[in-house]
């Protein structure tokens, strides 16, 4: 605030000295220049070239001024920007598209940072240099002082109708670029899919269209703008032709001295830029308004799953995981639909290892969800060691429960920070500072890429320092999986959450890393969602997921024989596996006709 203050005081002290060269003026006008004292003259013209560097010198001190705070809020604006996306749940971010959250960390922020530095010192500056000029005129000559005023009351009704259309207009602007941000985004991210597909052309297509309805809001944007600056520039100018046309009947009646005339005009001349600059300033204004209030939409989004005020914690955890009459249901699920989750009752003994099995879209990827509250239940509960879930903070209860998902991502990071993102007390800056830590972590990174059969890391072109994930090294999506499980296992937690994360790998990789994660599943408790019969051959049991509730819990040759649906979903299961394998047997296939050819 001081800074931006005083960056106003120094705008201000400009234009008021701006304003006071026709004062000088007048005393030449009427003194040396009316009596022929030549050398009146030069004292008077130093005097105005004083005044003149001193502007300049306000200038420089006003931007001096402002660069360094201002910078600092658009930094600061966006490093809790940054932490409130982190904060916000996942279902938050099913809602909001990337592009519209990219748009509001850079472009948005960027211009709230130009209007604090610019806008808002220029706005409220030319407002008071117009309160002090208007007063200036009049004192001069109160009739050609209230004419020239009276002429901007059409400029004040233009201006506040400009307002109302032109904050519209703007929001749809800035949502419209945040859209495309987005369209860019995905089709970077999936430019695969749309070369495979031969899509290019139709996202091309697509693409134009919306950067053409946004073009089209840019011109009526600039319409309107267009509209005000034709007011703002031609009604000064008829105000300045009347007060001519009077000051000169004025001055021809003796009323007004020539040296009064020519100051008069020179301050309306110095007035001409802070009004012409209103209308800008104002457009301007309500598009940092906009940005600010795109920005406030996700700052005060309510965050529905946060800590609680008095956190319970699990001291020495054994590793029961429980889920207790369980329903949940997607906020955006329509009504006619029930509970996705319709009384889910489970429990994980400490040490088990349990799959979940169920037909495609049953709820098992949503069920180990709720383990991490990456969703809440909508009712009942999830307990760890016979506490809530939601009694603990989110810090502990992803120290105790670790996930790998079917869908792995890295970060672009090397492995080994990759693969270590849930021990930070292992991280860089940590084993760095002390040789016993750097030990430690190079052991619990080599025994997860064992474990989690990724030693293929160590063959990359700067080893466990090869950069990965998105801009790095390109990985295959076993590779990635691989290390995605390696993550999850380096954290070491007492709950092993694996969403089908085997699924990339073939059968013989799996068979290796399955054997891999029977030392680690001895100590841990796992719940493993299966799409494979070898994944459910891992487990001591197996639960049923059928219609939102677990409806069989058992080995698997006790689920077999008990169960019709369990026979069901695993010869369809089965069925999955046979037509994977011949479609990979078939390509190996095809390589070797392919090799025998050549
Ligand atoms: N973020 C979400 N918002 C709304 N609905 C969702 C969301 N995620 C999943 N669903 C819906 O919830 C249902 C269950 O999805 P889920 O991914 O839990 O099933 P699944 O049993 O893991 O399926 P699969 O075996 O195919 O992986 C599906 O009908 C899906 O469309």
């Amino acid at each position: 605030m001081p800074a931006i203050v005083g960056s106003m005081f120094a705008y201000l002290a400009a234009q008021l000295i701006a304003l006071a060269v026709p004062q000088v003026l007048e005393q030449i006008v009427d003194g040396p220049l009316a009596h022929g004292e030549r050398d009146q003259v030069v004292p008077l013209a130093l005097l105005v070239f004083g005044l003149g560097a001193a502007e300049a010198a306000m200038f420089a001190l006003r931007r001096w001024l402002v660069i360094g705070p201002t910078t600092k809020i658009e930094a600061r604006m966006r490093n809790a920007l940054y932490a409130r996306l982190q904060d916000l749940p996942v279902s938050f971010h099913d809602r909001w598209p990337s592009g519209q959250l990219l748009s509001r960390a850079v472009s948005d922020l960027g211009l709230i940072r130009r209007w604090l530095a610019f806008g808002l010192i220029l706005l409220v500056g030319n407002l008071l240099v117009l309160v002090a000029g208007a007063v200036i005129l009049i004192s001069m000559s109160w009739v050609l002082g209230i004419v020239f005023l009276a002429c901007a009351v059409p400029l004040w009704i233009v201006g506040y109708r400009f307002e109302g259309r032109y904050s519209e207009v703007a929001r749809r602007s800035q949502d419209q670029s945040g859209d495309l941000a987005t369209m860019v985004e995905e089709s970077v991210h999936g430019i695969r899919v749309l070369k495979a597909f031969g899509r290019g052309k139709h996202a091309l297509r697509s693409f134009r269209e919306q950067a053409e309805s946004l073009r089209s809001t840019e011109i009526e944007k600039a319409r309107l703008d267009a509209n005000i600056w034709v007011w703002i520039l031609i009604v000064p100018a008829v105000a300045l032709s009347i007060c001519l046309a009077l000051g000169v009947w004025m001055a021809s009646q003796g009323q007004l001295s020539v040296g009064q005339l020519v100051a008069f005009f020179a301050t309306a001349a110095v007035l001409a830029w802070p009004i012409e600059s209103i209308g800008f300033l104002l457009a301007f204004s309500l598009d940092a308004r906009t940005a600010t209030d795109r920005f406030f939409d996700i700052m005060d989004t309510e965050n529905e799953i946060t800590d609680p005020e008095r956190a319970a914690a699990v001291e020495r955890p054994r590793g029961e995981l429980a889920f207790n009459d369980v329903h949940f249901r997607y906020q955006d699920s329509p009504d006619r639909f029930g509970d996705l989750l319709d009384g889910v009752d489970l429990v994980l003994q400490p040490g088990e290892t349990m799959a979940l099995v169920g037909l495609t879209g049953s709820g098992k990827t949503t069920m180990t969800a709720l383990t991490t509250r990456l969703y809440d239940v909508t009712d009942g509960s999830v307990t760890i060691d016979g506490v809530d879930v939601r009694a603990l903070t989110r810090d502990e209860l992803r120290r105790h429960i670790a996930m790998a998902f079917e869908d792995a991502t890295l970060f672009s990071a090397s492995v080994r920070d990759n693969v270590l993102l849930g021990r930070p007390e292992l991280g860089r800056e940590a084993a760095d500072a002390d040789p016993a830590v750097a030990a430690e972590a190079e052991r619990v990174l080599d025994e997860a890429l064992r474990i989690a059969q990724a030693g293929f890391a160590y063959d990359l072109p700067d080893g466990v320092d090869t950069k990965v994930g998105e801009e790095g090294m390109s990985l295959s999506g076993g590779q990635r999986q691989r290390l995605a499980l390696a993550r999850a296992v380096a954290a070491k937690p007492s709950v092993l959450v694996l969403d089908d994360p085997l699924s990339a790998l073939d059968v013989a990789t799996e068979a290796r890393v399955e054997a891999e994660l029977r030392t680690v599943l001895a100590e841990t408790t796992a719940l493993i969602v299966a799409h494979r019969p070898s994944t459910v051959m891992l487990a001591d049991r197996v639960a049923l997921l059928e219609e939102g509730r677990i409806t069989a819990v058992g080995t698997h040759s006790e689920l077999l024989r008990e169960s019709e649906h369990y026979r069901y979903v695993i010869s369809s299961l089965e069925e999955d596996e046979r037509r994977a394998e011949a479609e990979a047997s078939d390509r190996l296939l095809d390589d070797d006709r392919k090799e025998a050819i050549r």
